[in-house]
């Protein structure tokens, strides 16, 4: 289990390279200033930025061993984990989704400053982005379980990994979802958090077109 800052740290860098590790250090010298504007993140986490969030969305790579095709990733707010995972994975095609307009200001504005060429903000309600078939589809804080697959199985083929970090409901969610469904999806524990789970696996039957 990772605890502290310092093992935060360097489990991402474990992750990825120097010049990743650059990149999410201004992340975080942006998100500590662009908190003050908006309430990205609840201040009282950013102390521990590294566990609470850095560390907590760069764990979801650990389902990812190569790019599957594009990471779509649903709400994404600060950018967690999406932006996280574009500045580990500057190669892959990661498509960002959200709403507010400040959000998406400041994924525009990140994405431009990281240099993240591979990264596409979406600005928009997720029931109005075109559907298209994506390899991974991650939501943090997003929807409760069941309305996350109603709003984005369109996305999904029988190859698309979900994985839906979802605190301490995740094994209630799982429980409350049809019998058909709950057997694709399993409940994986939370490197950075040993009480939260993160919920993982794939729809079965749509092949990609
Ligand atoms: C609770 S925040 C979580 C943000 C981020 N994923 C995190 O973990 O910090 C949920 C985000 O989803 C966005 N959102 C909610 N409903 C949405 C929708 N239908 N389409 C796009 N974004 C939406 C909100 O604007 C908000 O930024």
């Amino acid at each position: 289990m990772i605890a502290t800052e310092d093992q935060a740290r360097a489990y991402v860098a474990g992750l990825c390279d120097p010049p990743a590790m650059e990149r999410l250090d201004l992340l975080i010298r942006a998100l500590a200033e662009e908190n003050e504007r908006q309430n990205l993140v609840a201040r009282a986490t950013l102390p521990s930025v590294w566990l609470r969030h850095i560390a907590d969305s760069a764990q979801l790579l650990e389902y990812v061993p190569r790019e599957t095709g594009p990471w779509l990733d649903l709400g994404s707010g600060a950018g967690l984990p999406g932006l996280v995972i574009a500045a580990m994975r500057p190669d892959w095609p990661v498509v960002l989704v959200e709403s507010r307009r400040k959000r998406i200001a400041w994924l525009e504005r990140m994405r431009d400053e990281l240099a993240l060429e591979h990264c596409r903000i979406e600005g928009a309600r997720l029931e109005n982005v075109d559907s298209a078939p994506v390899g991974v589809i991650s939501a943090r804080a997003f929807a409760p379980l069941a309305r996350i697959l109603t709003l984005s199985s369109r996305f999904s083929t029988s190859e698309t990994l979900w994985l839906l970090p979802k605190g301490r409901s995740a094994a209630q969610e799982l429980q409350e979802l049809p019998k058909g469904q709950r057997s694709l999806f399993h409940v994986e524990q939370s490197r950075t958090d040993p009480a939260s789970g993160i919920i993982v696996g794939r729809l079965a039957g749509r092949k990609r077109p």
